[in-house]
């Protein structure tokens, strides 16, 4: 495939599907776009601590080619005002794995969100974004190390599906007049309007991803997350139909949570993951007081996207919460937080998220000595007091370091 501005790396090889199972060279090519914002400044730092721990990990037998692909606003610049070159699209299918930084996303108006028209264009069904704990890391509970939970998003229905009509266009008012006169339906004059899908597809195929990931970890529990009690027939139909995904193809794996009661007395039985479901207002609250019950969260993109940031904040922040668009095969790996725009090119954030979404990449590659060395060394640099200003500022006696600084300490802890 021959691209006008992607240069793919003549010394690496592409990663293959080989049997339904990735094939993964010792030089491998993976993607990464930079990003806008705080972007190319947590990209550089993490991609030096990804080669560098590479290179401990193998001692040169394998390496990582890196191919530059381009979103956001260095697209824009490159592809005549194109902020989502259909080129980059393609590379990515090409290439199966890749990273990217976060891309700014205009409010009230503008160009739709580049992250989710990716997730869509790909198929990126299931956003995952491990909540995990590391020792040293400054967070507002007083027990941080019983959060430990991951968060399966479903990445391409519900309101993100841009199916909005805007107050007072000929579009808004043709469906608002169907909806009156056709449907019975009543609300405030000139109301904006937008459309939820929820489908038996997108649910099943997100809760069977999430109950697979809950067997395959020895994970107790997979909690199905919903409004379902106010928005009947599309968060309350995920919950029924996350069910009977559950019933129907894990019937052997799983028990429900009154079954639990009813049969096992409240002991689970070795080897069965409990499926419960829980609203998500109180989930909200649940996860701040009795986080150790909960394992795996299945949830619709709105609820997952409020409960990723919110939960973030648990363990750490948003300079500590790592995430992926997975689908089968094809996997871009990002940060849960955003272009944080005022401190962009200030070489000071934290490039943990983005280091620790590397980590799951390392990892989904089968290179998992790469991201138990990043833990290790992350703990000790944490440890002897060295952080960006997001810890800093809620650690006693800490050295407050800039983005490059902290990859700079945690490569020579390697
Ligand atoms: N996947 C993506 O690409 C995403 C893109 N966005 C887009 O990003 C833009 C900004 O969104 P916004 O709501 O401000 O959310 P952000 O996540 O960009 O930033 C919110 C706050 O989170 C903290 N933060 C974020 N990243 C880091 C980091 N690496 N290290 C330390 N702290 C961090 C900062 O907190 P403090 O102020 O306390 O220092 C920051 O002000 C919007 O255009 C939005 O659409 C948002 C989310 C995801
Ligand atoms: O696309 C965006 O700008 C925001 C997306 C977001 O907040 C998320 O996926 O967590
Ligand atoms: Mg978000």
């Amino acid at each position: 495939m021959s691209y006008r501005h992607i240069k793919i790396p003549e010394t690496g090889q592409k990663i293959t599907v080989e049997n339904d199972r990735l094939k993964v060279s010792d030089n491998p090519i993976l993607g990464f776009v930079e990003g806008d914002g705080i972007g190319p400044d947590i990209t550089r730092a993490a991609l030096r601590v990804w080669d560098a721990a590479v290179e401990k990990a193998y001692g040169g037998k394998r390496k990582v080619h890196w191919a530059e692909l381009y979103l956001g606003e260095k697209a824009a610049g490159m592809y005549d005002g194109d902020y989502f070159p259909a080129e980059t699209l393609d590379a990515i299918k090409d290439l199966i794995v890749a990273i990217k930084g976060p891309l700014t996303t205009p409010v009230g108006g503008g160009f739709r969100s580049l992250n989710v028209s990716l997730r869509q264009e790909l198929d990126l069904y299931a956003c995952v974004r491990p909540l995990e704990y590391f020792a040293g890391v400054p967070s507002p509970m007083r027990h941080p190390e019983e959060v430990d939970c991951v968060i399966f998003r479903e990445n391409t229905e519900d309101v993100y599906c841009g199916i909005e009509y805007q107050s007072g266009t000929p579009e808004n008012k043709k469906l608002a007049k169907f909806l009156r006169e056709e449907m019975g339906c009543e609300f405030f004059e000139d109301a904006g309007l937008g459309i939820k899908p929820i489908s038996p597809f997108g649910t099943k195929r997100l809760v069977r991803k999430a109950i697979q990931y809950a067997i395959d970890n020895n994970r107790p529990s997979v909690t199905l997350v919903h409004k379902g009690n106010i928005m009947k027939f599309t968060e309350g139909a995920f919950r029924n139909w996350g069910y009977e995904v559950a019933r129907e193809e894990f019937g052997d794996q799983t028990i429900t949570e009154d079954e639990l009661w009813s049969k096992y007395d409240g002991k689970r039985p070795e080897g069965k993951v409990v499926i419960n479901d829980r609203i998500a207002d109180i989930m909200f609250q649940l996860m701040q007081l009795r986080p150790a019950e909960f394992h795996v969260l299945a949830t619709m993109n709105l609820n997952g996207d409020y409960l990723s940031d919110a939960l973030a904040a648990e363990v750490g922040g948003m300079g500590i919460a790592p995430g992926a668009n997975m689908a089968d095969h094809i996997a871009v790996f990002e940060a849960t937080h955003g272009t944080a725009p005022k401190y962009a090119g200030q070489d000071k954030v934290n490039p943990s998220s983005l280091m620790f979404s590397g980590s799951m990449m390392f990892e989904y590659i089968g290179w998992t000595e790469v991201s138990q060395l990043i833990a290790s060394a992350f703990t000790k640099t944490v440890a002897d007091g060295i952080v960006t200003y997001d810890f800093a500022r809620q650690m006693e006696g800490a050295t407050e370091v800039p983005t490059s600084g902290f990859a700079d300490a945690l490569i020579e802890r390697l």
